[in-house]
Formats: structure tokens, sequence, C-alpha cells
């Protein structure tokens, strides 16, 4: 167990925003929050980053445990010169102590190793978000915390995001606590969705939540349908003639 929740209940100002939630991040996992504006999703990373004391209910983390946070949109000043590779040199004293991966290694793996020597305010959105995955790697967090890494990213960059962000945890083994409302691209590799709407609605392997009622009541039908469809794609192989491997099934048609 990397960090746990326990009955965690969130009140500010006489509103309630979080209620009753339980939820357990795990080491390989990719954990995805999905839910309406406004159902508490930042709130929810702010309580796991540890930035916000929940009202009741326990928060635990494993010993130790670092925790690496990609926001929504980073912003620099233009008028601040600050290359990438002076950025991602910030968390290396300590880091280095962890034999951790290298400024230009991390920035290989996530695919923009050519900004090494940019400024941070000359990168694109996409490329922003890339540089933000590589500092979590050089910093060798255990889990990283993403709110809607991909907002303002084009579709294409959004993809490659998502599949870096799954390449991750597969190489680094660390857990993924990932909000996003691009259901279709994050869900073939998503271990665990979690659906909150100030509770948590429905939880378990997006396969199961696409038939969950709480599920279709909060996104409706064709939100569910577009996952079990997506699925049907991803659980088996074809050959080239377009016919199933053996072996493999259609569990959706
Ligand atoms: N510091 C605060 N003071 C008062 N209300 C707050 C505060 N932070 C959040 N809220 C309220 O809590 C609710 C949940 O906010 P939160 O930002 O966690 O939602 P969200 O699911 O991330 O929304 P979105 O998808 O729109 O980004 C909202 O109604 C918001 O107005």
């Amino acid at each position: 167990m990397l960090l746990s929740m326990d009955d965690v209940n969130v009140r500010i100002g006489g509103q309630t925003i979080l209620s009753n939630i339980s939820l357990t991040l795990e080491a390989d996992r990719i954990t995805t929050v999905i839910g309406p504006n406004g159902a508490g999703k930042t709130t929810l990373c702010k309580v796991a980053l540890g930035i916000l004391q929940p009202t009741s209910g326990r928060v635990q983390k494993a010993p130790g445990l670092r925790i690496s946070y990609v926001p929504q949109r980073f912003h620099i000043d233009s008028s601040m010169p600050l290359t990438v590779r002076d950025f991602l040199s910030v968390s290396l004293p300590f880091a280095r102590k962890r034999r951790l991966l290298g400024i230009a290694e991390a920035l290989e793996l996530t695919e923009v190793e050519h900004c090494i020597d940019k400024n941070l305010h000359q990168l694109s959105g996409g490329e922003t978000q890339r540089v933000l995955l590589a500092r979590a790697i050089t910093q060798q967090a255990d889990l990283i915390v993403l709110d809607e890494p991909a907002q303002g990213v084009d579709v294409n960059g959004q993809e490659l995001l998502y599949k870096l962000i799954s390449r991750i945890r597969d190489i680094r083994h660390c857990g993924i606590l990932l909000i996003s409302h691009d259901l279709h691209l994050v869900m073939a590799d998503t271990d665990n969705v979690l659906c909150l709407n100030g509770h948590i609605c429905c939880a378990g392997h997006p396969e199961s939540i696409s038939n969950d009622p709480a599920f279709v009541s909060l996104f409706g039908r064709r939100a569910a349908d577009t996952l079990a469809i997506y699925h049907h794609h991803h659980d088996h192989h074809h050959h080239a003639d377009g016919t199933v491997a053996e072996g493999d099934h259609c569990s959706n048609s």
C-alpha cells in the first residue's frame, strides 16, 4: 500500500465536498478518478498530496513515500529564464541519494530530450506536461498524482501522454493517481476507476464500471457504451485478415 484513505470527509464553509471516501493506492497501478465538474476531484488530489487536511477520516501513507504532482497547467513567468535542465536539476541533490535516473534519461523516456536546453516558457502544452513527468521520474516518485494533465493538449499529444504515463508505471513501478475526463483515452491502461460525485458512486475495473447503474446515471449510456466498446476492441487480437486470434475472446459484441 502506498496511500490509503479511510472514511475521509471534507467540509469547507459548511459545504460537504467529499464524504466517506475510502480508497487504496498501490504500486504498479493506475487509479483514474472521473466525475463531473465540481465533483471534488481536485479536492481529493489535495488530500492525497497532504496539502488539505480532511475534516474527518484517516489518510495513511507508506513510510518515506515520495509523491510527485503534475498539475493541470504550469505557468512560469516569461521574464524568468529557466531551462528544462535547470528545472530538473533543482530536485537532484536529494534524489541522487536514491540512485535517481539522470535528467537526460528521464527526458528521453518522456520523449522530450530535444527540449533540454529550451526555456520552460518556450515549451508547448504537451511538452510541458512531459517535462513534468520527467521531473516525477528524476524525483524517484513512488506515487505520481496528475490532475487532468492533458487539458489543452491536442489529441495526438493526449494519446502520447497517457501512453507515457503507463510506460512510467511499467518501468518505475510507481503508483499513479490520475484525474481525467478523457474516458476513452485513459481506460485501456487504467487498473481501477473511481467515479466521484462528492462520494464514490462506483469503483472497479473499467469493464465492470461500464455496466454499473451508478456510472450510467452519472455519465450517460453513451459514455458507458464507449467504455464497453473500447474494451471490446482491446480484449482480443486480430490476425491480418481480421479474424480473432485463437484463445482470445470477445466479451462484448
Ligand atoms: N477552498 C474552497 N472553498 C470553498 N469551496 C471549495 C473550495 N475548494 C473547492 N470548493 C468547492 O468544492 C467543490 C469541488 O471542487 P473541486 O475543485 O474539488 O471539483 P472538481 O471535481 O475538481 O471540479 P472540476 O472538474 O470543475 O475541476 C466545488 O463546488 C468547489 O466550489
